[in-house]
């Protein structure tokens, strides 16, 4: 049990890493806050909710590996090599892909709660 408590350790530690030094991460960890919010008031069922919190999940989960691998491309790769800008742009393509998924699937999920509220 005490190992696993370590573990989670270390994963807050990756965690706290990629907030710090991402700019990426932090607009993620803003416009999860933002919609999480906007779930709030604009009353969502349990069913958006659960889709709500696996974006955000997945999202965030995108921009911790490509953390990671822009890590170990800097370890492995300190100088420029095609390969390494292959990996770290892979990477952040993963990234945008998702993001992407996650604006229209929101959009879907809000788009008719935002509709009712005004009226439209
Ligand atoms: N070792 C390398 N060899 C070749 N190209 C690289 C290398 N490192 C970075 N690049 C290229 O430069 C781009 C910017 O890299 P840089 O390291 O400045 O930022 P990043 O690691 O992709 O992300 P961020 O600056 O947002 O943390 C990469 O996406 C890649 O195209």
């Amino acid at each position: 049990m005490r190992r696993f408590w370590q573990n989670v350790g270390f994963a807050v530690e990756g965690l706290r890493y990629a907030t710090r030094t991402q700019r990426h991460m932090r607009i993620h960890w803003i416009a999860s806050a933002l919609a999480a919010a906007a779930g709030f008031w604009l009353g969502l069922t349990g069913l958006e909710w659960a889709v709500l919190a696996l974006l955000i999940a997945v999202v965030l989960a995108a921009e911790l590996l490509n953390t990671a691998v822009e890590c170990v491309v800097d370890l492995a790769s300190p100088q420029r090599h095609p390969l390494a800008k292959a990996a770290k742009d892979t990477a952040a393509a993963a990234v945008l892909v998702i993001a992407a998924a996650a604006v229209v699937i929101g959009a879907i999920l809000f788009l008719p709660h935002l509709a009712v509220k005004f009226g439209l």
